[in-house]
C-alpha cells in the first residue's frame, strides 16, 4: 500500500462524512440555501487567496525547477479555473461575484486557514503537500460521486457545472499529481516527519467537513459587529 493510499483508508469516515453532509447531499439534489451559498463563496474566495499563498511558501522551500513548476502550475490553476464553480454558486444564488469578496474570515475557514499557514511555515515540503492535498482529494471525491449518482445535465440541473468541474479529468489531475509527489517525499521522509504528515492530512480532511458545516449553518463570529471588514 502507498502512503497515500495509506492516507485515505486512515480517513475514510470524514470522507464518509463529507459526502453525507447537507450542504454536499444539497450540490446532488439541487436544493441549497441561498444563503449558505452566498457564505460558501464569500469564504472560499479567501480560503483560495490563503491557498495560493501556501503554494508560495511551498515553492520557497523548492530545490528543483521541477518542484518549483508543479507548484506555479497549481497557483495558475486557483488563478484562473476555480472561478468557475465560484460563478456557478453565484449565478444559482442570484449575486454577482463581485460582491461576494473581501469578505473577513468565518471561524471555520479561519481556523483552515491557519493550519495550512503554520505547516506551510514550519513544515517540510512532504508536510506542506500532505496539508494541501485533502483540498483537492476531497472535491475530486465528493464531484466523482456526485457525477455517479446525480448523472446531472446541463441546463437541467443546477450544479451541474460545479459537479463536472470537480468530478472529471483536471482535478483527477491535480490530485494525482501531488499524491505522487507525497508518496515520493515520504519514501525518503522519517518516522517523525511521516507521523507529520498524517497529522496534518487528517486535520485538513477535518477541517473541510468543518468549512463545508461553516457555510451551511451560516457561521460567524460570536459578536458579528466586532469584526471588521477589510
Ligand atoms: C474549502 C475548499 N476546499 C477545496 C477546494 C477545491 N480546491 C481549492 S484549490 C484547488 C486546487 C488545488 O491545487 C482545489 C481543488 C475549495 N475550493 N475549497
Amino acid at each position: 500500500m502507498t502512503f497515500t493510499e495509506r492516507l485515505r483508508e486512515e480517513n475514510d469516515a470524514t470522507y464518509q462524512a463529507i459526502f453525507d453532509h447537507p450542504y454536499v447531499q444539497g450540490l446532488k439534489t439541487g436544493h441549497v440555501p441561498k444563503n449558505a451559498l452566498v457564505h460558501y463563496v464569500k469564504q472560499d474566495f479567501e480560503y483560495l487567496n490563503a491557498f495560493m499563498r501556501v503554494y508560495g511558501l511551498a515553492i520557497s522551500k523548492c530545490e528543483t525547477r521541477e518542484e518549483m513548476s508543479l507548484f506555479n502550475e497549481q497557483i495558475g490553476f486557483v488563478l484562473h479555473s476555480e472561478i468557475h464553480p465560484h460563478n456557478n454558486l453565484c449565478e444559482v444564488a442570484g449575486v454577482p461575484y463581485e460582491e461576494l469578496q473581501g469578505y473577513p474570515l468565518a471561524p471555520g475557514a479561519s481556523h483552515y486557514i491557519s493550519h495550512m499557514m503554520t505547516t506551510a511555515q514550519q513544515g517540510t515540503l512532504g508536510e506542506i503537500v500532505a496539508v494541501l492535498l485533502p483540498c483537492p482529494w476531497t472535491y475530486l471525491d465528493i464531484g466523482e460521486r456526485l457525477m455517479k449518482e446525480a448523472a446531472p445535465q446541463p441546463g437541467l440541473h443546477p450544479f451541474y457545472e460545479w459537479i463536472n468541474f470537480y468530478g472529471t479529468k483536471s482535478m483527477e489531475g491535480v490530485t494525482g499529481k501531488l499524491r505522487s509527489w507525497l508518496d515520493r517525499y515520504a519514501e525518503t521522509a522519517s518516522e517523525r516527519e511521516k507521523e507529520k504528515m498524517r497529522v496534518a492530512f487528517a486535520k485538513s480532511c477535518q477541517l473541510e467537513l468543518g468549512f463545508w458545516e461553516m457555510a451551511y449553518t451560516v457561521e460567524e463570529w460570536p459578536v458579528r459587529d466586532a469584526v471588521l471588514r477589510r
